[in-house]
């Protein structure tokens, strides 16, 4: 895969989120002429800044006895990502980033263990996953060909509180935002906070359409971690678009969160909700925009691309083949967020970058990242993207 690098316009003075955007109409230009820098402190104070709450004892209690404590005394517990079980192997803790994975004992994962894993958690869905009623935790398993679970991943899922500040200036303007990054780097956890601020802050009537029950954790009453925000469950994945138009017609929302939009179907329930003006939070699968763009499913979320062919004069005009790719439509999310690390993020607006790409050319960007005081900085770059 091709590395993208971003070069910095210097920094000049700082500003205020809220002087940046007040003046600007984010249909026209969401860029403000000479902003470089802006900053906003976070406003909670736990862990590196952010409040987080991990119900940690909840999710020892799926899991064989001797790893609890093991687990319990663990000094990078807040960098643990997910327990891994799988039968007649050693059971595996695996850490975010740098961290790695690390064996938690040396006898493999037996039978009786996955049992009594499968017995404590919810029922296994459509997606083969379930969760711990009341928390945010979610266990995907892995079955045999006769359908008997033989793996599982148990994730800890996490509210955190702060880390919306990243991107907090955003909300107000009611415009979609769609996420992109690698598994684990933290989509779900972002949409979940932003959820509770548009519900409760923002006084948004929001709707989740929580797919394996992973926004709003499992049980049917929903975590306080989406604040006032409502959601509705999926009986099948393969219902999520449905269940999204549903939430249109019957519902009422302002905003709309969706968590891994990755069909056709989807994709276009994506573009009917935001033709009715409905704000879309949403993620897909992939870790630039370039991804998204490619992939013939989901580029309707950032416009889809078409071949036009140019008549000789226009390709001479322009200096480029008779053949060449264009934007279709507008975005369905006027901005794309690829998150590249938990406290480092590109902003697009999606219609400028997709056009400047398939021009060979290379956008200005937004790069939001947490300084050393972790606050979150805000500055202006120029993206190289590699070629469509
Ligand atoms: N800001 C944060 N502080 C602490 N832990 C976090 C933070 N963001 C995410 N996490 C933790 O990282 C793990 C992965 O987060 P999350 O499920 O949100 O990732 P994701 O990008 O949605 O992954 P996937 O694409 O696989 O669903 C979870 O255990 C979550 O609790």
């Amino acid at each position: 895969m091709s590395v993208t690098t971003l070069t910095f316009f210097p920094i000049s003075k700082p500003f205020s989120i809220f002087h940046i955007h007040t003046s600007i109409s984010l249909r026209i230009n969401p860029w403000p002429p000479i902003r470089r820098r802006m900053v906003s402190k976070a406003s909670h104070s736990a862990h590196l800044g952010l409040a987080v709450q991990d119900d940690f004892h909840a999710f020892l209690e799926i899991l064989p006895c001797d790893l609890r404590n093991n687990l319990l005394n663990e000094p990078k517990r807040a960098q643990l990502l997910e327990v891994i079980l799988d039968l007649g192997r050693l059971p595996e803790a695996r850490y975010l980033g740098d961290c790695g994975g690390k064996y938690l004992r040396d006898t493999q994962v037996s039978m009786e263990e996955l049992e009594y894993a499968q017995n404590a958690v919810g029922e296994f869905g459509g997606d083969n996953r379930a969760g711990i009623e009341g928390t945010l935790h979610r266990i995907s398993a892995i079955r045999s060909r006769n359908g008997v679970i033989v793996g599982l991943t148990c994730r800890v899922g996490r509210a955190v509180s702060g880390h919306v500040d990243m991107i907090r200036d955003l909300l107000p303007f009611g415009e979609s935002i769609l996420f992109v990054g690698r598994p684990g780097v933290g989509k779900t956890t972002v949409m979940r906070e932003i959820a509770r601020v548009l519900s409760d802050e923002l006084n948004r009537r929001v709707v989740i359409v929580d797919t394996s029950n992973e926004i709003g954790g499992d049980g049917d009453i929903p975590h306080a971690a989406i604040g006032g925000a409502r959601r509705m469950q999926v009986p099948e994945p393969s219902m999520q678009h449905r269940i999204m138009i549903e939430a249109v017609e019957n519902h009422m929302p302002e905003v709309i969160i969706v968590d891994e939009i990755g069909t056709e179907a989807e994709a276009l329930a994506c573009r009917s909700i935001a033709e009715r003006g409905i704000m879309l939070i949403g993620t897909a699968h992939g870790e630039r925009l370039e991804n998204i763009i490619k992939n013939p499913t989901l580029s309707d979320l950032v416009g889809g691309i078409e071949t036009v062919t140019l008549g000789d004069a226009e390709a001479r005009a322009r200096r480029c083949q008779k053949s060449i790719l264009e934007r279709k439509a507008l975005p369905t999310f006027p901005f794309l967020i690829e998150m590249r690390e938990r406290h480092y993020w590109v902003t697009h607006w999606t219609q400028r970058s997709v056009d400047m790409l398939l021009h060979g050319k290379r956008p200005l960007v937004e790069v939001r990242r947490r300084n050393d005081q972790f606050e979150v900085v805000i500055e202006r770059g120029t993206y190289d993207g590699s070629e469509i």
